[in-house]
Formats: C-alpha cells, sequence, structure tokens
C-alpha cells in the first residue's frame, strides 16, 4: 500500500447544490421494484445459471412480487436467448409482469434482443452505454459528440424494431452508464437526446435508469446527483427515474436509499446483493429497510429461508451469516446482555396490548420472516442467566426463578469454557438434568410418601432409598415442605432452612406437570437449590427439597 495515497487517487468532487431537498425527505411508499438478478447477477457468476436455475429464479421472483424483471442479455449467447424467448412463448410470464431485456447498443444486438421477445404481450428493452470521460477516452476512443451519438443511434434501432411488432406493449429504458462518475450536463444532454428520439409521454414514460456502474463516493453524492438529474431534465412527467447502485465502497443499499429520498421513482437490484465485484443494491435489505418503517415495500420476504435458499441453489453463492435480515445469525444473541434484553423485550411484548414492536436489539420481528424465536438465543461462554433460562424455558417450559437462573448459569459457564462451543438446548438440558434433577449419585432417592395431620401440624412419611437401603423417615411441620425438611433432618441430615420456594405448571390438560424450586440454606450458611418436576405439584416441591437435599 502506498503511503500516500493522494499521489495515485483523488476525491471526489461535492455536487453543486446548495439548496438540496433530499436530506429531510422520508421514503413514504415503495418504488418500482426492478430485479436485474438474472442478467447483472447471472453476469456475476463464475458459472452462470442454466435454464432450469434461470427458470427457478424467475418463479422466485414473480412468488416475492416483482413486477418488473430484467431477464437477460438476448445476444449474450444461445442460452440467455433460449431461455428469454422460451419464457416468452412457453406462457409462464404472468400478466402483472413485464420483463426486461438488455442490450449495448449495437444495431446487431437490439436486433437479436427484439427477435428475443416476439410473442411477448409487454416488454422494456433496456439499452445502454457509457458516458463518463474515463470510458470514452479508454473504451471507445471518443470525444461527447461520438459517444451521444452512440446512444442516438441505439435509440432510433429501438425505435425502428419495436414498430415491427406493433403488438407488444414496449417500453424503453436508457442508462446512461457510468452515470456517477460522468459529468451531470452531459448525462442529461445525452438522455434529452436519446428522449427526442423515443418520445416519452406520461402515459408511457421512459425509464432513466442512473447507474451508479462503479459505486466511487459517499452516498449522499449520488443523492446529490439523482436530485439534480430530476430537477432539470426535460418533460419529467414523461420520465421515470431509476436507481442503479453497485456496492463497491459497501454502500449500495444506503446510496438507493438517499436515492429514493432524493425524487427517484425506481429501483433495480438483486436479492440479497449479488452482482458484479462487490454486488448490486440488495433489494431484500430495502424492502426490509422500509417495512421496519412501518412502510409496505410490496414485495413478499415472509418466507426469507425459502428466498435464501433458491437464490444460494441457483447462483452457488452463500449468503453471508451476517446478511442483513436473511444471514443465519442476525437474529441471534449469544451475549448474556443482548439475551436479557431479548428476553425481557419478548415478555413485554406478550404483555402489552398493542403490536407496536419494541424488542431491544430485534429491529423486526423474526416471525414476520418467518424465521423461529428458537434460534433467537444460543448459548456459548459468552452467554449470561437470561439466555440459559430462555433456552430452558422454551425447550421445556420451566420457569426459573432468578436466583436458580444465576446458579445454573454458572455451571453453563464452566461447561462452555470446558467444552469450548455452543451448547445446544438439548446440551444446556443434560446439564440441568445432572445439576438438579435426581440421578443415581444422589444419597437420597424418593421411593413413596404419604402426608396426614391436620392443618398447621402436618406428619411427613416416606419411603426412601438412603444410600442404596430403603427406609422409612418421618417429620412433623406446618405444612407439607417442612415436615420433609424435618424428616431429612431427623434422619440423614442436613438441617436446611428454605429461603425461598416457587412452583408452576408445566402445559395445559391430562398432559400437565408441575415444576417446584427451592432455595435453601444449611446450617453452614451454604446456599443451595432444589428442583423437582411431577405430575402431582405436592410430590414435585418433596422433590425439589430432597434435591436441595442430595446437593447440600
Ligand atoms: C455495467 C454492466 O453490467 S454492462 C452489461 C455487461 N454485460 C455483459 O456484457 C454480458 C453479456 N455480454 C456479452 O456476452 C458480450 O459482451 C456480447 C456477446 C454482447 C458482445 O460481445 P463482443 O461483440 O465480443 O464485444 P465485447 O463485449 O467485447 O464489446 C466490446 C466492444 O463493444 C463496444 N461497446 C461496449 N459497450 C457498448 C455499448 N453499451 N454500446 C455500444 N458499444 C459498446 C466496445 O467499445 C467494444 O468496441 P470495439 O470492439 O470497437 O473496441
Ligand atoms: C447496464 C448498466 C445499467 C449496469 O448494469 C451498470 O451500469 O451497472
Ligand atoms: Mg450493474
Amino acid at each position: 500500500m502506498l503511503r500516500d495515497p493522494s499521489t495515485k487517487y483523488r476525491p471526489f468532487p461535492q455536487i453543486d447544490l446548495p439548496d438540496r431537498q433530499w436530506p429531510s425527505k422520508t421514503i413514504v411508499k415503495p418504488p418500482r421494484w426492478l430485479s436485474t438478478d438474472l442478467r447483472d447477477g447471472n453476469q456475476a457468476l463464475i458459472d452462470p445459471m442454466d435454464a432450469e436455475k434461470k427458470t427457478r429464479f424467475f418463479d422466485l421472483l414473480c412468488k416475492v412480487g416483482l413486477k418488473e424483471i430484467e431477464v437477460g442479455f438476448p445476444s449474450a449467447g444461445a442460452t440467455e436467448f433460449d431461455f428469454i424467448s422460451g419464457l416468452v412463448k412457453t406462457g409462464r410470464i404472468p400478466d402483472d409482469v413485464s420483463i426486461q431485456v438488455l442490450t449495448q447498443s449495437r444495431r446487431d444486438l437490439i436486433e437479436t434482443s427484439f427477435a428475443s421477445l416476439v410473442g411477448a404481450k409487454t416488454a422494456i428493452v433496456h439499452l445502454y452505454n457509457a458516458v463518463s470521460p474515463a470510458w470514452r477516452k479508454i473504451v471507445f476512443g471518443m470525444d461527447r459528440a461520438q459517444v451521444k451519438q452512440i446512444a442516438i443511434d441505439g435509440a432510433k434501432v429501438l425505435r425502428d424494431e419495436a414498430a415491427k411488432q406493433p403488438n407488444v406493449r414496449w417500453q424503453f429504458e436508457y442508462s446512461p452508464e457510468t452515470f456517477s462518475t460522468a459529468e451531470l450536463e452531459f448525462s442529461l444532454e445525452v438522455c434529452e437526446a436519446v428522449m427526442d428520439v423515443l418520445m416519452p409521454t406520461p402515459e408511457n414514460p421512459i425509464i432513466f435508469n442512473l447507474p451508479a456502474t462503479v459505486e466511487c463516493a459517499t452516498p449522499n453524492i449520488y443523492a446529490d446527483q439523482i436530485e439534480w438529474f430530476g430537477r432539470n431534465i426535460r418533460n419529467r412527467d414523461s420520465v421515470a427515474i431509476s436507481l442503479h447502485t453497485h456496492n463497491d465502497r459497501g454502500t449500495g443499499v444506503a446510496a438507493a436509499e438517499l436515492g429514493m429520498m432524493a425524487g427517484a421513482d425506481r429501483v433495480e437490484g438483486c436479492l440479497l446483493g449479488n452482482g458484479e465485484r462487490t454486488g448490486n443494491c440488495d433489494l431484500v435489505t430495502v424492502a426490509l429497510n422500509m417495512y421496519t418503517q412501518g412502510v409496505d415495500p410490496k414485495l413478499d420476504l415472509s418466507d426469507i429461508d425459502a428466498v435464501v435458499n433458491t437464490v444460494n441453489y441457483c447462483t452457488n453463492i452463500p449468503v453471508h451469516p451476517r446478511t442483513p435480515y436473511a444471514g443465519d445469525l442476525v437474529f441471534t444473541a449469544f451475549s448474556g446482555s443482548h439475551q436479557d434484553a431479548i428476553k425481557k423485550g419478548f415478555a413485554a411484548q406478550e404483555a402489552k396490548n398493542d403490536t407496536l414492536w419494541e424488542v431491544p436489539y430485534l429491529p423486526i420481528d423474526p416471525a414476520d420472516l418467518g424465521r423461529s424465536y428458537e434460534a433467537v438465543i444460543r448459548v456459548n461462554s459468552q452467554s449470561g442467566k437470561g439466555g440459559v433460562a430462555w433456552v430452558i424455558e422454551q425447550d421445556k417450559g420451566l420457569k426459573l426463578p432468578k436466583r436458580l437462573q444465576a446458579d445454573f448459569s454458572r455451571h453453563v459457564q464452566a461447561y462452555a469454557d470446558e467444552t469450548s462451543r455452543e451448547l445446544n438446548a438439548a446440551d444446556i438440558w443434560q446439564l440441568f438434568e445432572r445439576t438438579y434433577l435426581p440421578h443415581a449419585d444422589d444419597r437420597v432417592e424418593l421411593r413413596d410418601y404419604e402426608e396426614s395431620g391436620t392443618a398447621g401440624q402436618r406428619v411427613f412419611i416416606g419411603r426412601v432409598a438412603i444410600d442404596g437401603e430403603e427406609r422409612s423417615i418421618s417429620g412433623r411441620g406446618n405444612g407439607l415442605i417442612s415436615g420433609v425438611i424435618a424428616a431429612i433432618a431427623e434422619s440423614t441430615g442436613p438441617t436446611l432452612d428454605v429461603v425461598d420456594y416457587n412452583e408452576h405448571a408445566i402445559g395445559h390438560g391430562a398432559d400437565a406437570q408441575a415444576a417446584a424450586y427451592v432455595e435453601c440454606r444449611t446450617a453452614a450458611g451454604k446456599t443451595v437449590f432444589g428442583v423437582g418436576m411431577d405430575t402431582d405439584i405436592a410430590t414435585a416441591s418433596v422433590r425439589a427439597v430432597l434435591s436441595a437435599a442430595n446437593r447440600a
């Protein structure tokens, strides 16, 4: 790396737009969406999609609700051409969906593109040529007038080819490719020249797609460029301004959002941001960002995992686990304080009477995307008591009292440190059983018991095995628990003092179980916890006390 990059790179100049309006705008309605997955996304794959994958992807896009879909670059080769003409001929395209094809501004390529669309009801033909200084100089070796002429010549072929198929409802799109790195006046001049040929109307506007072909500046610059173009283009009501951002600087989504604030009508991009280099604008993120502001994006992403699976299958590109909204881990909290906040958030959400979403650390309800809550909290050595308690509650229905949560969390922490891995629900339950529920190492094991006496004077008589030997023990108290405590103290010891007791049912009806929790203090001042589970709540409480005695 150069120590002084200023000799190699230049800062992007500011746009002269002192009265810019976009910073105080908000996005209140969805744009026209255009998926370019089957073209810009497809041209960016090591192995471009075959017809089967393209068809599957097309069906997914329709299912998600895309109404404009760029299906390919017909002149690129037979796979593309046959897929597009096949799509048209098989009648697979829903009536409310317009397909779009892309072509360079070269007569033969444009003619091939129109040939692929014979029989279509409606179609968008998308013409492009680069306009920025570097491309003019390096790629075309042309001056401004010559580059403008490429666009005009292409537009004329578009107009003439369209006239040959009068039954198709044609729409035209022109992209001054490299718009964001070109002089704004020149892009405008070229677009207006194209407009003069294609004669758009408010009923059939031309789409001017203004690409950040290579993202070279902060997204506010792009927004300035879009606002400037919208203010200056002639016949604005006959023009749909479209955004096409790439992600070279990591702000493809931000640029599209600011571009919408700057007045754009349409957004092009790919599901999950596939595309050349660092990708296109991720339509899923833009749409769901909108959704979390209470604006319906009119795209159905309620089964996000199905979207991820199909995109992954078709493109052979994995979706990063941290991809916004769609990544495997984006709703998962491992760390203690996050888990605690989320657990409290879910409880508060359930308790309140309105649907307004307010759960810490979760900007969206995972259920809205078809994600289950099970994956929200996962446990490793960074986790705290809240997270562990959540997993036990979700998995087994046990609502551990707070101090027991803290006690158990220490066991979990030690085990996670020891194993150096994530602990799943089964691991945690095994550890819980080993720590609090009856097991082979217990000194005292309950076989049976009965209780008698009057209110305030109860007698507990238990048949237990102590160190494997069956015995009868008994004790008196003002209730069942104190009777058990007395029986233990008189037989095996230890002497326990009950500090806290909790119980609850697990489940409903005939299958319902009960759980009881005791916190006791020994004569030596040690705190021990006991847990009992049984179909009978009284028996659960007896088991809880014996559990504490075994651990004392
Ligand atoms: C930013 C983007 O994503 S643009 C979309 C890019 N996508 C693709 O290119 C995918 C499909 N493309 C292809 O398969 C091929 O490019 C084809 C089949 C269409 C054309 O292939 P070829 O005829 O071999 O030409 P190639 O693509 O190399 O084009 C280079 C020539 O076209 C010219 N050219 C490039 N873009 C354009 C354009 N938009 N309009 C007119 N001419 C153009 C170049 O200046 C160059 O001209 P030269 O040969 O006189 O130097
Ligand atoms: C063809 C154009 C629209 C393009 O994909 C780009 O400039 O990124
Ligand atoms: Mg592109």
